[in-house]
């Protein structure tokens, strides 16, 4: 029998598959790729929590319906940190992570000319999920080599224990599920 966890969230309801990732830890996967529903209801409840910024940032790839829709919602526009170098970066920064749904080590880079905005700037790092915090902290490094200052680190949820942070915004926890031998 398949097992789900159901996630109440802004007025809404979904199921979320429950997903073996190591013999002792399981996760309820929540993806928000084609999910306009969800996104259009929680990004004006981050919007709220923001403090005052002057950039968006994100990290590809699930973080990105989710930037869109806040920089609609306040007219700005965001930048992005890919998981790949592309040929059409100049002079990109670039640093390794390690997230709690990807096996193996990936990186993060910036388009120099977007660290070049970041530059002395306040940022808002937005992201759907936040678990181990490997993520946001990828993007800490990346915005800090930028010369940026870090004003709000926002996700929908925050899995496990990052909902016991104090330095990040979330609209909701997300259990683990721990197998006990
Ligand atoms: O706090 P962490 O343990 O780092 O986990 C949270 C991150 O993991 C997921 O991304 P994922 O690495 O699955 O990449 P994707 O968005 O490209 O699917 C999620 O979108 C967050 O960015």
């Amino acid at each position: 029998m398949d097992k789900t966890y159901t996630l109440s969230l802004c007025g809404l309801k979904r199921k979320l598959p429950i997903i073996k990732i190591s013999p002792e830890l399981s996760i309820a996967s929540f993806v928000i790729l084609g999910d306009t529903e969800l996104v259009c209801k929680t990004a004006p409840e981050i919007i709220k929590k923001l403090p005052d910024f002057d950039i968006l940032i994100t990290a590809e790839a699930k973080g990105i319906p989710l930037i869109f829709e806040i920089s609609r919602l306040l007219n700005q526009n965001y930048i992005i940190a890919r998981k790949s170098v592309k040929s059409y970066m100049n002079n990109p920064l670039t640093v390794t992570v390690n997230s709690i749904t990807t096996q193996k080590e990936q990186i993060l880079c910036l388009d120099g000319k977007d660290a070049a905005a970041i530059k002395g700037k306040r940022i808002a790092i937005i992201d759907d999920v936040i678990s181990t915090g490997e993520s946001i902290a990828a993007l800490e490094k990346l915005i800090v080599s930028a010369g940026g200052t870090i004003v709000a680190k926002a996700a929908i949820l925050a899995e496990g224990n990052a909902a016991k942070r104090t330095d990040i915004i979330y609209l909701k926890e997300l259990p683990l599920f721990t197998t006990r031998k």
